[in-house]
């Protein structure tokens, strides 16, 4: 790994305008690729690994019928929102920690960076939401949901048990309509760091080396001791995506997804098609909202804003410019 890291080289890619197509740009935004021209052999083996195991994420064309909050006409418009957003800066984020399955809160600052990712999507569709099982992915989801225009009310849809369900049940047709389902999946959880959860970073680079930290942190099949490689963490973030998430874009619904860097990692290895190797260099920040729009079956990221609005930064097709239009109308 060493020779790989030292030939790296940062690319960073400024958001573009709103009449941009993201459609083959795998950079964006809040997204770090870093060039891997030149490879050391186990790296090379990676992307071995990865060839036999690829994913297409192009899925059978549907019917996709259209939200009506979309604001669209259904025959004429089949797509839906997609935004995945990782969790703000949580307190062992700030303290350099390895997190995983621990279930930290947020920093004031990761609170602030989920009112950020949630001015960012304000005037996005969102029918339903998704959150790991852990409360900094959780916080996050309302905290940003919380600024949109919309107003919908977010609501965690429990289901641990049969009472958890029924004692939850909400009443009222019109109330329901002005809320958002929250569905909280443990599939979706970091990546369980093993036996390097609560040890310092730096710490464990100077004792381990930097390379093999690198290669627990980033590589695609490579687990930390006794814990979820990124291959192993897809095995699940990436199946429940398929099974629960993408029937709910077929059917027409806009989807938010807040969970972790490692979760997240896997799935935008799935849409974007990335390789074993590609994905070693793909960096999320904190707080910082993606945009794909789900249509006749495939994936097209619309952008990623770097700045502290989202106008500008996404590039809306018309039925998400309809549906900021018709926000604004309610403004009026
Ligand atoms: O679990 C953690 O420690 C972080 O959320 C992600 O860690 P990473 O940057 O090592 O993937």
């Amino acid at each position: 790994m060493a020779a790989c890291t030292s030939q790296h080289a940062l690319i960073s890619v400024k958001p573009r305008c709103a009449s941009a197509s993201f459609s083959s740009d795998r950079r964006a935004g809040n997204v770090r690729f870093v060039s891997t021209t030149s490879c050391c052999p186990s790296s090379r083996k990676l992307g071995l690994v990865c060839a036999s195991n690829s994913q297409s994420s192009v899925i059978e064309p549907a019917k996709l019928p259209s939200s009506p909050e979309s604001g669209s006409n259904p025959k004429k418009s089949s797509e839906a929102a997609l935004i995945l957003i990782r969790h703000g800066e949580s307190l062992w984020n700030e303290k350099n920690l390895f997190t995983g399955c621990v279930d930290v809160p947020l920093t004031p600052k990761g609170v602030n960076e989920a009112i950020e990712a949630g001015k960012r999507i304000c005037n996005i569709p969102v029918d339903v939401i998704y959150t790991s099982s852990l409360i900094r992915a959780q916080m996050t989801a309302m905290l940003a949901m919380m600024q949109h225009r919309r107003k919908k009310v977010p609501i965690i849809v429990h289901k641990e048990s049969e009472r958890a369900h029924q004692w939850s049940q909400v009443y009222s047709e019109e109330t329901k309509k002005q809320s958002i389902p929250v569905i909280t999946a443990w599939q979706l959880n970091e990546r369980m760091y093993g036996e390097l959860q609560g040890l310092n970073k730096q710490e464990t680079a100077d004792l381990f080396g930097k390379e093999q930290v690198h290669e627990w942190r980033r590589s695609y099949d490579i687990p930390p001791p006794n814990g979820e490689s990124l291959e192993m963490c897809a095995e699940r973030a990436v199946s429940y995506f398929k099974e629960q998430i993408i029937p709910q874009l077929v059917s027409g619904k806009h989807v938010m997804i807040a969970a972790h860097g490692n979760s997240l990692r896997s799935i935008i290895m799935h849409l974007d098609k990335l390789t074993s190797q590609e994905v070693i260099s793909l960096e999320l920040s904190t707080g910082i909202p993606m945009l794909y729009i789900f249509k006749e079956g495939k994936f097209i990221r619309r952008g990623s804003p770097a700045g502290p609005s989202e106008a500008g930064v996404y590039a809306y097709t018309k039925s998400l410019a309809k549906y900021r239009q018709k926000l604004d109308g309610m403004d009026q």
